[in-house]
């Protein structure tokens, strides 16, 4: 291969480096993709995709619960775990093969290989190849990071739990972020019995506490057990058994699995950024300014691999801006990571867009007005099951400009991403009085707050 065949090489075929090549791509770069493993990365093989699906059959199981509340009579549901990851992997299978056949359209060069960068124009292949463009995208994303305890190896991390073919007994899961709480979630709904153990003193930081507290109440509901201000020091394993050992010497009980989501680090020194002076932080992760340009000119990086927002549709976002930038004459273009939407994929599910209250009151002390609505969603009403959600409003100023949605209940992943545009646009209060509801719905309430 000659050594100048390129304008652009991507290191990492995930959620960025895709979206990045194929947007370079369509403005008529010349796009060499490097990815070792399968298509979509984390987002399509580890993480949002099946982690999705899994949500979907535990939801699903919920509902027949709900349905033979409610008069339905229904032989005792038994799901097939096994069964369902065929359906989940003849889905993902797909999405491969879209990808396949998008880069062959855009006549991206797919190299099944490993890239270390040599240089700033330079990338080496795992068999000693090398290719030159005068642009680099880092786009390696992360992968599960275990807590520095002795025993901890014996633990599963999130990719090991899509290699599960059924629902443990009884399991732990050591963890209160996104990926603690939505695998929580989706286990105790299949079958598991669930506790986790939480360092802090409360699921989801970052989040809305009261949502928060909420969500708490309800996992316990459901039958979650919640260990918080746990301070984990070893783990061990007696027969086929997890036995956790907390900081004052005390034993947990005997699990069947054990699931470790205490967070991810960066694979930043995979890619031989560090060796060619690419600025990273403490953790790893490499640092880019607001253009993704890192500190190394003609090398970039977009996705898991920084410091910014972990999810995947903002590395496909960032990576479309920088090539609208650097091939599509768009100077300027760059993503604004303010008001950013997000769910977590809980029982039920929560979003946020926009500053929470806690975070409100720091910024904007005593202009702070939150609007809260409370209430059962109507198939809960009805099944006298005790769900509940909760809907808050963040407002700021006389004008009462809205800063914060916080939705938890039933629909809230679906509902979220329409009041994230309105948000973005810089809505007040009485926008959301003027608009009339759509009745009966969850998602009136956002906009018949009093
Ligand atoms: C369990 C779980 C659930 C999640 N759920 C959601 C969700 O519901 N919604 C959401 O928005 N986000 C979710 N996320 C986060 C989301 O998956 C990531 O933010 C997203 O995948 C990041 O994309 P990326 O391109 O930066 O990295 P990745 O998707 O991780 O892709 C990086 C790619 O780089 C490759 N690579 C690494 N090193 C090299 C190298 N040296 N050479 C070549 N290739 C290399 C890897 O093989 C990988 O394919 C979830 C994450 C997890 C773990
Ligand atoms: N629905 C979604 O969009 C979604 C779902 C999953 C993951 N993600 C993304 O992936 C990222 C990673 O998810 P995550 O859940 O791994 O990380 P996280 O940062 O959300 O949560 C990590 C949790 O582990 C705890 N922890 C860290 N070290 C620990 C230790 N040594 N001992 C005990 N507890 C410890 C933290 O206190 C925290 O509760 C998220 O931040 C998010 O950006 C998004």
């Amino acid at each position: 291969m000659s050594a100048t065949d390129f304008d652009l090489i991507v290191i990492g075929g995930g959620s960025g480096g895709l979206a990045g090549a194929f947007r370079a791509a369509a403005h008529g770069a010349r796009v060499a993709l490097l990815e070792p493993g399968d298509l979509g990365g984390t987002c399509v093989n580890v993480g949002c995709v099946p982690k999705k699906a899994m949500w979907l059959a535990a939801d699903l199981s919920q509902k027949l619960g709900l349905a033979a509340q409610l008069g339905f009579s229904l032989p005792p549901p038994q799901f097939d775990w096994a069964e369902f990851i065929t359906h989940r992997q003849r889905y993902i299978t797909n999405i491969h093969a879209s990808y396949q056949q998008r880069l062959d359209a855009h006549r991206i060069a797919l190299l099944r290989t490993r890239g270390c960068l040599r240089a700033a124009d330079t990338v080496e292949t795992s068999e000693g190849v090398r290719l030159r463009a005068p642009h680099v995208l880092i786009a390696t994303g992360g992968h599960p990071l275990r807590p520095g305890v002795p025993g901890a190896e014996l633990g599963m991390v999130s990719d090991d739990f899509f290699n599960l073919c059924a629902a443990p007994e009884h399991v732990a899961i050591v963890g209160g972020g996104y990926i603690a709480v939505e695998l929580a979630g989706v286990l105790q709904s299949l079958g598991s019995r669930v506790e986790m153990f939480v360092r802090g003193r409360r699921l989801l930081n970052g989040f809305d506490e009261e949502l928060s507290l909420q969500l708490a109440e309800d996992y316990r509901q459901y039958g979650v057990r919640l260990h918080l201000d746990y301070s984990l020091r070893s783990v061990r394993q007696e027969a086929s058994k997890f036995v956790l050992r907390d900081g004052t010497g005390a034993d947990s009980s005997q699990f069947d699995a054990l699931l470790f989501a205490t967070g991810r680090r960066p694979n930043s020194d995979v890619c031989g950024a560090t060796q060619i002076g690419v600025a990273c932080d403490a953790n790893g992760h490499v640092q880019v300014d607001e253009y993704q340009d890192t500190s190394v000119a003609g090398v970039h990086a977009v996705g898991d691999v920084t410091d910014r927002v972990a999810l995947t549709p903002v590395a496909i976002a960032a990576a479309r801006r920088l090539m609208d930038r650097l091939f599509g004459g768009q100077p300027e273009a760059r993503l604004d990571y303010a008001d950013i939407a997000t769910v977590v994929f809980s029982h039920p599910p929560i979003g946020q867009v926009g500053l929470t209250e806690e975070a409100a009151r720091l910024q904007h002390g005593d202009a702070v007005r939150v609007y809260r609505a409370g209430f059962r969603p109507m198939l809960h009403a009805l099944a006298d099951s005790p769900q509940r959600s909760l809907f808050k409003l963040v407002c700021v100023g006389d004008g009462e400009r809205v800063i914060g949605i916080h939705l938890l209940g039933e629909g809230a992943d679906e509902i979220l991403q329409g009041f994230a545009v309105a948000l973005k646009r810089g809505i007040r209060k009485c926008d959301l009085d003027d608009t009339v509801a759509i009745h009966p719905t969850s998602a009136e309430e956002v906009v018949l707050m009093r």
